[in-house]
């Protein structure tokens, strides 16, 4: 970062400020603040700094606060999102000028995309970046977040790490939530990628035309010679034409630039045809052939060569908890990340697409998130199993017999509620026949379950494993 004194960084917000002390760091984390670091003190939805600042003036830190206060360690702005965003500018001289960054975002897919466009950068011999959902990995490391789009201070400090340690490309997803609560800044972006909107997080956005727009707003942090890459199979997603956007370029299984033709998907793999390359791809499912199409859209943007691009295709590899598959001689397992009711469709339209025998379906639906989502998951898996469990998601605060209640005011036949994950996962092991597949959905790879308050240590993956090491039953993974 840059070496800068309190009060001439200060003035670049047009605060007056006598202090020449370097500035060793910005938080809005009190817990991180130390001697001479600035601690932005913003007002969130469950806490506020202010309740820290006795805290972090003992450590020696110094406050910008959007509340007047007596203390000349404390100085005051009243628009802290916009005045953070300039000082980590600032600060970090915006690194992402000098950086290749392309933007993730949609209602699902964002992780799949991120990763496999970095499975291709890194093929092409790139020093790459992921910042998303799985965490922030780049050479070898692994920092987990708990955001898929961690904060503006982490993102900063993080793109500032990546040209310290000469890494060229950053790929990162972009929530809804982000972009709505000031999470990305002034980053800008090379390429920004759309994957589909559907329908989620409706507690927050409200309706789902305020959260297709917030997500195509996106769009106002494209660099000038930016890049949009959209999905356009869904005639919602073509309003976007409609706006001014900056160089357009699309993909999907319908007339777009991009379309993946004759798809194949089997149990095992895909292939399609993409302007006569016929793509062979080790990944599952429809969703994974589109995501696949974004992607080969993303490398011909970047000049990878086709031969290259099916190349890398071929070798792609499975990414944690997006079906992850896990097959004994007798039946199959899928564990994936379907979370939303399009998500969870498109599982179960696969599995049907793809199924010799019953479809054994494992889900519930997070607490303090969208409720509107509940009943229609466990009805379209109802619809579409032959056995539906209803079972613990992540339920935070709430209660979770109110959670399976939303999702089933009623009994439904071939349905049954199971509140253990582990004993609900059990279930439908013990039920399952040859032939059939088991969709245990929701959590993906998450590793802890938050329960009441208290983060237990939970992953699908785990709890599947060990009762078939119990059962004596040899299984093959493809992760
Ligand atoms: C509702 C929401 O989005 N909250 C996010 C938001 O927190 P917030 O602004 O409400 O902050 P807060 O917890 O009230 O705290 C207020 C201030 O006090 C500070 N503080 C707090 C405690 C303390 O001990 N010391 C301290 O200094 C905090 O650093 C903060 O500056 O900003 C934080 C930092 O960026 C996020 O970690 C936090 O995500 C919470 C944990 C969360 O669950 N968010 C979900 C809804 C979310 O954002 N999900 C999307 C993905 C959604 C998708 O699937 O598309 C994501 O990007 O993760
Ligand atoms: N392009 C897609 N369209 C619809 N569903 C998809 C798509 N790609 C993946 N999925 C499904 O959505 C689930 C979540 O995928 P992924 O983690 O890539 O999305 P995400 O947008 O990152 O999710 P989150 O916002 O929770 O981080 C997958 O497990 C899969 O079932
Ligand atoms: N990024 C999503 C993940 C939801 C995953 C699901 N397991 C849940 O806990 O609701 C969110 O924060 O809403």
């Amino acid at each position: 970062m840059v070496k800068i004194t309190l009060n001439k960084l200060l003035k670049c917000i047009g605060v007056a400020c006598q202090t020449t002390i370097e500035v060793q760091g910005i938080t809005d984390r009190s817990d991180e603040a130390k001697q001479d670091w600035l601690f932005i003190s913003l007002h969130g939805t469950r806490d506020s700094g202010e309740k820290y600042l006795d805290e972090v003036l003992a450590k020696g830190a110094y406050v910008l606060s959007s509340e007047p206060h007596d203390d000349e360690r404390i100085f005051f702005h009243e628009h802290l999102h916009k005045a953070a965003a300039e000082l980590l500018d600032v600060y970090y001289a915006r690194p992402y000028e000098k950086l290749h960054v392309c933007g993730v975002t949609g209602t699902s897919g964002k992780t799949s995309v991120s990763s496999l466009c970095v499975q291709l950068l890194n093929a092409q011999g790139l020093k790459t970046m992921l910042i998303g959902t799985n965490g922030i990995q780049y050479e070898q490391q692994m920092i987990p977040t708990g955001n898929t789009t961690p904060s503006l201070f982490i993102l900063m400090r993080c793109l500032h790490e990546a040209l310290e340690r000469g890494i060229t490309h950053v790929v990162m997803e972009v929530s809804s939530h982000a972009v709505a609560t000031h999470r990305i800044g002034n980053i800008r972006y090379d390429v920004i990628i759309f994957t589909r909107i559907t329908s989620d997080h409706l507690d927050f956005h409200f309706t789902q035309s305020q959260y297709r727009y917030t997500k195509f707003k996106l769009r106002f942090s494209l660099k000038p010679q930016g890049t949009v890459i959209l999905h356009n199979d869904d005639q919602k997603m073509r309003e976007f034409y409609q706006l001014n956007h900056h160089k357009l370029i699309t993909y999907g299984f319908q007339a777009a630039h991009f379309t993946a033709e004759s798809p194949v998907v089997t149990d095992r793999d895909s292939s399609f045809v993409m302007h006569d390359y016929t793509f062979h791809s080790p990944l599952l499912s429809d969703v994974n052939i589109l995501n696949t199409a974004a992607v080969i859209a993303y490398g011909r943007l970047i000049q990878v060569s086709y031969a290259k691009l099916q190349e890398t295709v071929s070798r792609f590899q499975g990414i944690p908890g997006r079906l992850e598959c896990i097959r004994t001689q007798a039946y199959t397992i899928w564990i994936d990340y379907a979370h939303t009711s399009d998500a969870l469709k498109n599982v179960l339209l696969f599995a049907e697409k793809v199924k010799t025998n019953r479809i054994i379906t494992v889900i519930g639906c997070g607490g303090e998130r969208d409720r509107i989502k509940r009943p229609l998951m466990a009805e379209l898996s109802a619809h579409y199993s032959d056995l539906t469990i209803l079972t613990a998601d992540n339920p935070r605060s709430e209660w979770l017999p109110q959670i399976l209640f939303d999702m089933c005011p009623e009994p439904k036949p071939n349905t049954v509620i199971i509140e253990d994950r582990r004993c609900a996962i059990k279930h439908a092991v013990k039920n399952a026949g040859n032939g059939d597949i088991i969709i245990i959905a929701g959590r993906g790879n998450e590793a802890y379950q938050t329960i009441y308050g208290q983060r237990i240590r939970f992953l699908d993956q785990d709890a599947v494993k060990e009762i078939l090491l119990r059962e004596e039953v040899p299984w093959i993974s493809n992760i």
